[in-house]
């Protein structure tokens, strides 16, 4: 029975499909579905055509709707078409005839290349090329390359090149397995680096990995080509597909990507990193598919991020993953914050108290404990101490104080003054206590206390009972059989204490996505210090799937050259070397505006650019670093008739007008184009963000930098456009990186 299955290719094309084209590409389906395959090659509707001039005969095209037509590989034997392309009839051909198929060797995939681009450089740069031993693969024998995939074509076409630059132009013309192998070795990676995270995985990802691989069998190559090429169940699969226009992750994950998440189980923690957009959240929620099919009876799992609006995406990547609702129900979402509140909030004892939720509350009270202790002045210390050493190990007395460590705190503070500070800290707790009050650092360490059972005030012993009565052992405090955390770059010890506390020890305990590169906040963790090892169960992915090559490079620009922490050990440096994107548009346009009403004109003229070629106004985000520029934004626009929803938790997405809100509100979301307004100096880094570097200079120095992140942060939210403005001084972190100021 013929079928016709879609390419990744098609996909990305879709958001762009006009209605009556969608229609079509479902009717010429449900023809391959129908038909015989004689039927097929003579059936007038479809046109199955070869092409005069075809560089490959198997490449011919489908009428899909007028003026519109397919392009499809329809392989010699078998009966398994893959739908390439829609295109307007010209083009269709046009871009048809030029391409190739081919089945590689060594991953067992189909590939396309576009041959006559790549034979109409190759002669050109070939008249340019320096000595062999000058060029850019010229330490790789041909039989490394062989052996990574590079077929002959290609390896005579590689040959020419003499930088990574010339690479990129031949690039969008490899054929795809081979052209990420090339990827990787210009970036400097060995060849056994590349077997190991390149094409290994890409093995493991094919369905029947059979040896040797016959490369003119493409019926069984289409079938082994998951990652690129779908194929489609029923008529309602398809048209899920189509009305779900950037869902492709669903059923695209990179080979990559689906050894992580599909990996039949890790011995324990295990954690998936990454710079901005390179899937961590796709993984993250594939993991809770994974696990899904491993639950016991009873078993549960929870998804937990960091911010409101992050559980909003979470909770809509499950609905759109996991069909079963009865399997859906078996994930808890929420913030690491609400769990601790709900593990709290469900303990037999508790008196009911609220939230400290206002840093200028908590820095009133710090400077009252300052007060009263005779150490004036000192508030803002003492805040970071309590945070960083006192909440971070979960230090209860002064003993413990004096004999704890301070890792990552820059100041020194003298034995006589340890016992100032603890009356500080009793000062500012018991404040607290007495007015009913608690912040949310202080909850999840009680919340994991009581996970633990360690909690004195429980009933004398530290075991907790259950409604009977009966005591509870440590198993059955443990609600979750795994844990799934994304953005966890900024999570505080306490809160990975009550997560650690959630789920028994033992394989596929936790999974952990997170990015050092985008920690905003200031949560210092060293997984391996809290008893999380991930060593040897860590992959580090390097593709970005959101941004444009140019959006990308501009904002990486902001970080070059200042090394950051890795999550699981700090003492090691992260970086995002090979980071990159295969999508290509314009370089971000940054303007210095004359004055904020300047800058807010400007915003409205690109926000009205970018309508124009159709985005749409949800599509578009806007942030600023406060919330009262965001207002005054909000303002302007109104008044230039563009409607605007502001990016709070309570925001409702499905409503239509452009998102704005501060940077921080942007962690972990994306839009289509994003404009980043008020980068001045004044705002980024802001004076009242950084600890002086007189009280605290390592603090000083992660303060600092968590600036620069957030600004990198919300560049990084833009998939094919950015906008970047100031008025006034350019922010230090534009001039430093050198990027589009003058
Ligand atoms: N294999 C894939 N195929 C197609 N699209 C993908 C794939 N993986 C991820 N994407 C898309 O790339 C974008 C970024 O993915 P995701 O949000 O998971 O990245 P992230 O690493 O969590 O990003 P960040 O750290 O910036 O929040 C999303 O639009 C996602 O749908």
């Amino acid at each position: 029975m013929p079928r016709l299955a879609l390419s990744l290719d098609f996909f990305s094309q879709i958001a762009k499909l006009q209605g009556s084209v969608r229609q079509g590409v479902q009717a010429a389906w449900a023809k391959f579905d129908r038909l015989t395959l004689d039927e097929l090659f003579k059936d007038p509707g479809l046109k199955l055509e070869s092409l005069k001039n075809a560089r490959d005969p198997r490449i011919r095209t489908i009428r899909i709707d007028r003026g519109i037509r397919g392009v499809v590989l329809a392989p010699d034997s078998g009966d398994t078409f893959v739908l390439l392309r829609v295109l307007p009839h010209d083009k269709a051909i046009d871009w048809a005839v030029k391409r190739k198929a081919t089945v590689n060797a060594v991953t067992g995939a189909v590939e396309l290349r576009d041959i006559t681009t790549l034979e109409a450089l190759t002669p050109a740069y070939e008249t340019l090329a320096p000595a062999p031993e000058q060029r850019l693969f010229a330490q790789h024998s041909d039989s490394d390359l062989n052996a990574l995939g590079i077929d002959t074509t290609t390896l005579r076409q590689a040959r020419v090149l003499s930088d990574a630059e010339q690479l990129e132009v031949f690039a969008p013309s490899f054929p795809e397995d081979q052209r990420e192998v090339l990827e990787y070795l210009a970036m400097g990676f060995t060849v056994e680096d590349v077997w190991r995270d390149v094409v290994a995985p890409r093995l493991s990802a094919a369905a029947t990995p059979a040896r040797p691989v016959d490369t003119d069998d493409f019926d069984t190559a289409i079938r082994r080509t998951g990652t690129r090429v779908a194929l489609v169940t029923g008529p309602e699969e398809l048209r899920d597909i189509l009305e779900q226009p950037f869902a492709a992750w669903r059923i695209f994950l990179h080979p990559a990507q689906r050894k992580v998440a599909y990996r039949p189980s890790y011995s324990g923690p295990a954690q998936v990193t990454g710079g901005p957009g390179t899937g961590k959240t796709v993984v993250a929620l594939h993991r809770v598919r994974h696990l899904l099919g491993g639950l016991r009876e009873g078993d549960r799992i929870l998804l937990t991020t960091f911010t409101n609006a992050l559980v909003g995406s979470l909770r809509s990547g499950i609905e759109a993953l996991v069909d079963d609702p009865s399997l859906r129900e078996r994930v808890d979402i929420m913030t690491v914050d609400a769990f601790a509140r709900k593990v709290v909030d469900q303990a037999p004892d508790v008196t009911p108290r609220s939230l400290l939720t206002y840093n200028q509350q908590a820095a009133n009270r710090w400077n009252a404990a300052a007060e009263a202790v005779g150490l004036p002045g000192a508030g803002a210390f003492l805040a970071q101490e309590y945070k960083h050493v006192v909440l971070a190990q979960d230090l209860t007395s002064l003993r413990e104080y004096e004999a704890a460590p301070r890792p990552g705190r820059g100041s020194r503070v003298t034995p006589g003054i340890k016992p100032l500070v603890w009356q500080a800290v009793e000062h500012f707790t018991a404040g607290l206590k007495r007015d009913g009050v608690v912040t949310y650092l202080q909850l999840a360490a009680e919340a994991a206390r009581r996970l633990d059972g360690t909690e004195q005030q429980l009933d004398g012993t530290g075991q907790q009972l259950d409604g009977t009565g009966q005591r509870l052992d440590g198993a059955e405090r443990r609600p979750y059989r795994h844990i799934v955390v994304d953005e966890a770059q900024d999570l505080h010890p306490a809160q990975w204490r009550l997560l650690r506390a959630a789920v028994p020890e033992g394989p596929d305990d936790l999974f952990i996505a997170g990015d050092p590169h985008q920690r905003i906040y200031d949560s210092k963790v060293s997984l391996k210090a809290l008893g999380i090892k991930v060593s040897g169960r860590s992959t580090k992915m390097r593709r970005n799937y959101r941004s444009t090559q140019q959006i990308l490079r501009w904002s990486a620009a902001l970080l070059a050259g200042r090394p950051i922490a890795e999550l699981e050990d700090e003492n090691r440096t992260d970086s995002l070397l090979g980071y990159r994107s295969a999508l290509h548009g314009h370089r971000p346009h940054v303007y210095a505006a004359a004055d904020e009403r300047d800058e807010f004109e400007a915003a409205v003229a690109q926000i009205q650019s970018w309508t124009a070629l159709g985005v749409l106004p949800e599509e578009i985000g806007i942030s600023t670093r406060f919330h009262k520029t965001c207002e005054a934004l909000i303002e302007h626009l109104t008044a230039a008739g563009i409607a605007s929803v502001p990016l709070t938790s309570k925001a409702t997405r499905p409503k239509p007008g452009v998102r704005v809100g501060t940077m921080h509100a942007f962690k972990g979301l994306e839009f289509r184009c994003v404009a980043v307004l008020g980068v001045h100096d004044e705002a980024l880094p802001l004076d009242s963000a950084i600890t002086p570097a007189a009280m605290d200079s390592v603090q000083h120095a992660a303060d600092l930098l968590a600036e620069r992140c957030l600004l990198f942060v919300a560049c990084t939210r833009a998939r094919d456009g950015l906008h970047v403005s100031w008025h006034g001084r350019p922010s230090p972190f534009l001039t430093d990186a050198g990027v589009g100021v003058e």
